[in-house]
């Protein structure tokens, strides 16, 4: 773990006195994509499998974590709060809690690096403890809201002093005994409605939270795992209503948590399949909890070949094995409501969108705005550079799709600016593999957040992908 972290510090940039080196990074045109790839463990359920571990008592093994540095930051801020967190010479980390309110004061600044939630999810942890921590990220995280979780922390007593506009860094002062609230989130974020019940685990009584959408429901499903009382509600208006007992005593899992594969990290190979002529690739044990498999039902409707065999559960989530082929694609509408359900996957769909025949319109993306970059104008400008038609606006995007596939469609060649955003990075990589001319970006740093050995996995199915 150590060893790892500190390589780790080598990649990020956080610190603006010294700043990282930027790896510029080129796909070529290649050829069809064949194999089968083990897709890295799900950030989601990786950040909360730590994050609930460290909150119980007991020990808390767990298998297929994802080691990207977004988790890694999950994982250190946790040991500078007290808790315990080793990774195994298996592979496997085992994380020893100190039971709920039990964090410790950090002796440093928690530098949450380029991860939204590691810092969304620990202060709704930190509200529920009467301690005092100062939070901080790097150049993107510094720019992204916080105030949508420091608002209804306040509610319950949390105290913050932050940054002009909510951001980091920020100080939080927390409570040992949390005010129970009922929150309507005002946007729908799996991370807020997160925040809310961490706090709420400390808190004397019921915290509810009402989404309007429903969004990612990990926490739900791990904090019950771990022996909490979590109940649900489904509401007409397709939203939930959920709330959390406090004061539980969360016990670790006798038996290890295995996490699934990430679906949202499976959606860049799937689609340098679907449009690369020729290929046909296979990615096992895919997570496909409902609320993150939106990428999916699109491109089924774009008329992608993908088969879901062998659906099972493993550790209370339901995943499957993936196979996918080369598919002629086709432009579709992409219904508002099912933003949360892929709020990650915009950019790698509009790269599939750009090969598609006909256009695709996406609309209530508003949310894209405030992610790692704003994605809605990153993509619109990697799209554009690479001779692809877009029209955007405040909360919408429509690519004229190109029509063709294995270098026929998207003529490639640009340099895209991925802004520290490795979603961003990783889409323009794919729509290079399949264009007519080779695509650069900018810096390739930001991979490794969310998706250690991306490139080499490329690699290994058969893309050109290099440091340029
Ligand atoms: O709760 C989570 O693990 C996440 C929730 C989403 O963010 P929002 O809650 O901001 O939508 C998503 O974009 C992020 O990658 C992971
Ligand atoms: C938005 C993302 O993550 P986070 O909010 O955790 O930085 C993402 O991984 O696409």
């Amino acid at each position: 773990m150590t060893a790892q972290i500190s390589a780790l510090n080598g990649t990020a940039e956080t610190d603006p006195a010294s700043p990282v080196t930027a790896r510029p990074v080129i796909a070529k045109p290649g050829g069809p994509l064949r194999g089968t790839v083990k897709v890295p463990g799900d950030k989601s359920i990786s950040h909360r499998a730590v994050m609930f571990g460290g909150l119980a008592v007991g020990e808390t093994r767990i298998l297929d974590v994802l080691t990207g540095e977004d988790v890694v930051r999950t994982a250190e801020a946790f040991r500078a709060l007290g808790a315990s967190v080793d990774m195994e010479a298996d592979g496997s980390w085992r994380v020893r809690g100190v039971g709920i309110g039990g964090l410790t004061e950090p002796a440093n600044v928690l530098d949450m690096g380029n991860s939204g939630t590691a810092a969304r999810l620990l202060l709704g942890v930190l509200a529920g403890h009467g301690i005092t921590a100062f939070l901080t990220g790097d150049g993107s995280l510094r720019k992204r809201p916080m105030n949508r979780v420091t608002v209804p922390l306040a509610l319950m007593g949390a105290q913050f002093t932050t940054r002009s506009g909510g951001r980091l860094p920020l100080a939080i002062t927390g409570k040992d005994e949390p005010v129970p609230i009922e929150y309507e989130l005002p946007v729908a974020s799996a991370q807020v409605k997160s925040a809310v019940l961490l706090a709420g685990l400390a808190a004397r009584g019921a915290t509810t939270v009402i989404e309007p959408q429903a969004t990612r429901d990990h926490t739900e499903r791990l904090l019950r795992h771990f022996g909490a009382t979590v109940t649900v509600e489904e509401l007409e208006t397709g939203g939930r209503r959920i709330t959390v007992t406090g004061q539980p005593e969360l016990t670790a899992p006798k038996q290890p948590i295995r996490v699934p594969a990430d679906p949202s990290s499976a959606g860049f190979p799937v689609v340098a399949a679907l449009i690369a002529e020729g290929s046909e690739i296979s990615l096992p044990s895919i997570g496909l909890n409902e609320t993150r498999t939106g990428l999916y039902t699109s491109l089924q409707e774009m008329g992608a070949d993908i088969v879901i065999a062998n659906r099972r559960d493993e550790g209370g989530e339901p995943v499957g094995d993936f196979t996918v082929k080369t598919s002629a694609l086709k432009g579709i509408e992409v219904p508002p409501e099912r933003a949360p359900s892929m709020i990650d996957e915009y950019p790698i769909l509009a790269v599939a969108a750009a090969y598609a025949e006909g256009k695709t319109v996406m609309r209530g993306i508003h949310e894209l705005r405030v992610k790692e970059s704003d994605r809605l104008a990153a993509v619109a400008a990697l799209l554009r550079e690479n001779g692809v038609t877009v029209e955007d606006g405040d909360d919408w995007m429509i690519v004229h799709g190109t029509g063709g596939s294995n270098g026929q469609g998207v003529p490639g060649g640009g340099t895209v600016e991925t802004h520290l955003d490795h979603r961003i990075a990783m889409s323009a990589l794919v729509l290079g593999h399949a264009a007519q001319n080779p695509v650069r970006i900018d810096d390739g740093n930001a991979i490794g957040t969310s998706f250690p050995g991306f490139i080499e996995l490329m690699n290994g199915l058969g893309a050109d992908i290099s440091t340029d």
